[in-house]
């Protein structure tokens, strides 16, 4: 059934056009009778036409009346609009769960239909099978768990995970997203039920990079847990025991590792929240020897460049003005940290200056205030980072927030803290005296409530002449006599599949920092320059599937330059080497799998 088909075409036709796409090719099902309609990937519920009905043993099994896939589709946007209705005035928790509890149960049925519905409403469904309502999910999991999706893997699994590995249905798998469920976005450790964040973020491979679904795989490395509540919870699924560490936790993930590697050779693993040491611990061990990268690191990093590198546009000025830019970046994770290292590099890179120059306009802030080189048990990870006290006339060690912006009066000011609310009245309002003629807010933790503003009070504490983007989507702010503050969403969510994409297709076995940078500066250019002037410094959602084309494309042409593509099934590295840029754009998106129901011809 999921064989390829071609969005380019479909993505600009009218919807009843898009119904009514060319016939796929056939599918081959091993199953008959109610094996099909209780598989998701096969079902097609009332969809299933007469004839299919004979040749798989399913007449009896249904009403009778067949309906079109569009009618299903428009009788689901049906359920889900009255769901709206009927919960209106309920608190917004109530609201938002309902309407996951709906997607998820058609997730469960029918596999088709629900990508189909995602795709073409990603805008208004991303806010709930990914942030800010997946933290959610993952704060409720072991309450609202009804079936199993992806795999678990446990510290009592030592030893089993090659084997267990082929307990996995599908034969071949493409995309991983693992996670030890240690830093859930800004919501800290939940255990086992981080595993809504793996099967979230795949959601978004499917919708936005058109990776097939009966290829993706989300797991769960269930290492135990330090959340005392949890602990105690006597619902909770995952391991009851404190966080493996040290060597213990590390032959865990290897093994893991090692077991993907053996069945799926060409499969990447994309590693989401993990906690700030075994995110960087992790990513130094595998990512010369496995298809892998970090997201919250380099794929944050990456989102975050392309937004930096918008403000410096919507202030009209020269792309090379990013070395004045003087940007405040608190937190001090693997995002903050991550982002710091990409946005130094390009810094040297425009201005030809060395790294160590061209971290002169950047300053880092933990939860002990700025980080300076006088820190006792300074982080490794953040000393790179950190100024020395001769450099920052009128601030010392540990300087708050609200002094750090009033001395240096930023370009930029950057939150991944995790922290809501940290860019208070007061910080913002000292925003206003930025050198910047259009000073920029990033409050990119997640989800909405751990954001370090809000749209609003950004714009009404810190001026309307500002940009603003934030990780979780917000409304657009109305300022009044018809101008609206524009609402950015930084989030890695427009690289990662792309990232994804990118490298499946160019074949590599390593996803390179020139591959990163090569994304990075693909969604920096993205944007027209009208757009950029009036903030807008990334898409819309709306548009993700066209961005991650290009992403995607920019990923593999990288991998071909650094001579790491092996190619992808018929497509060899020499055919990869001469598509010219928009080929390859072309050649990303005509293998975008995309949700249709495709004749079922069952085979013993
Ligand atoms: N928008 C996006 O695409 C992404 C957003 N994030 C968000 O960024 C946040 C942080 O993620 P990680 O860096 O992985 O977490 P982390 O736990 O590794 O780092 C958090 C950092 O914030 C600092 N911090 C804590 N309290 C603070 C305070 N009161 N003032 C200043 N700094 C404080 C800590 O010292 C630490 O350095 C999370 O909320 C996550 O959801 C992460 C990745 C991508
Ligand atoms: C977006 C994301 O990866 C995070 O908040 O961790
Ligand atoms: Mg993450």
């Amino acid at each position: 059934m999921w064989k390829l088909v071609r969005y380019a075409a479909a993505s600009n036709l009218a919807r009843s056009r898009r119904f009514s796409a060319a016939i796929p090719g056939p599918c081959i099902v091993h199953k008959r009778g109610a094996d099909i309609l209780h598989d998701p990937w096969f079902n097609k519920d009332t969809g299933f036409p007469l004839t299919e009905r004979d040749r798989l043993g399913l007449r009896g099994l249904l009403p009778p009346r067949v309906i079109s896939f569009e009618q299903q589709y428009d009788r689901f946007m049906n359920s889900f609009r009255s769901l709206e209705n009927n919960t209106q005035g309920q608190p917004d928790k109530v609201v938002s769960l309902a309407k996951w509890r709906i997607l998820n149960r058609l997730h469960d049925r029918n596999e088709t239909l629900y990508y189909r519905v995602l795709i073409d409403n990603i805008k208004e469904f991303a806010p709930i099978i990914y942030t800010p309502t997946v933290g959610l999910v993952c704060q409720n999991y072991s309450g609202l768990f009804r079936r199993p999706r992806g795999m678990y893997f446990s510290a009592k699994d030592k030893g089993e995970m090659m084997s267990m590995i082929y307990n996995w249905p599908a034969h071949e798998v493409d995309m991983i997203v693992l996670t030890d469920g240690s830093r859930i976005l800004g919501l800290g450790d939940l255990g086992v039920q981080g595993i809504g964040i793996p099967i979230g973020k795949l959601d978004v491979y499917v919708a936005a990079a058109g990776i097939n679904p009966q290829r993706i795989l989300p797991v769960m490395l269930d290492v135990g847990t330090n959340n005392q509540k949890l602990l105690e919870d006597r619902l909770y699924l995952g391991l009851r025991q404190p966080r493996l560490e040290g060597e213990e936790y590390l032959s865990i993930i290897d093994e893991f590792m090692e077991a993907v590697h053996a069945r799926w050779p060409k499969a990447i693993v994309q590693f989401e929240d993990f906690q700030m040491k075994w995110a960087f611990e992790t990513l130094k061990r595998y990512q010369k020897k496995f298809c892998m990268f970090n997201d919250d690191i380099q794929g944050t990093a990456g989102v975050a460049l392309a937004g930096l590198l918008g403000t410096v546009r919507a202030q009209g000025r020269p792309l090379t003005d990013f070395v004045n830019q003087k940007i405040v970046v608190v937190g001090a994770g693997s995002a903050g940290l991550g982002v710091l290292k990409m946005a130094i590099q390009a810094v040297a890179k425009i201005s030809g200056c060395s790294e160590l120059a061209a971290k002169s306009q950047f300053y880092l802030i933990d939860k002990d205030g700025l980080v300076t080189t006088e820190r006792n048990n300074l982080d490794p990870a953040a000393a790179p980072f950190a100024k020395n006290p001769r450099d920052i006339e009128g601030l010392t060690e540990g300087a708050s927030i609200i002094e750090v912006v009033k001395k240096i009066r930023p370009h930029v000011l950057l939150g991944l803290s995790g922290v809501g609310g940290i860019f208070n009245e007061e910080v913002l309002k000292a925003m206003r005296e930025s050198v910047s003629t259009k000073p920029a807010i990033f409050a990119m933790s997640n989800p909405t409530m751990n954001a370090e503003c809000t749209a609003i009070d950004a714009f009404k504490h810190a001026g309307e002449n500002m940009v603003f983007a934030s990780g979780s989507p917000f409304e657009n702010v109305d300022l009044g006599n018809g101008i609206v503050g524009h609402v950015n969403q930084a989030n890695n969510m427009y690289l990662f599949p792309g990232i994804g994409l990118g490298t499946l297709l160019s074949g590599a076995h390593l996803i390179t920092d020139g591959m990163l940078q090569a994304a990075a500066e693909c969604l920096a250019s993205y944007m027209a320059e009208e757009d950029i002037l009036k903030g807008i410094l990334y898409p819309s959602v709306d548009s993700i599937r066209d961005v991650t084309a290009e992403v995607g494309a920019a990923v593999l042409r990288a991998a071909v330059e650094e001579e790491l593509a092996e190619g992808n099934g018929d497509v060899g590295p020499k055919e990869l080497s001469h598509m010219s840029k928009d080929e390859t754009v072309e050649y990303v998106r005509s293998n975008m799998w995309y949700p249709v129901y495709s004749p079922l011809v069952h085979e013993k």
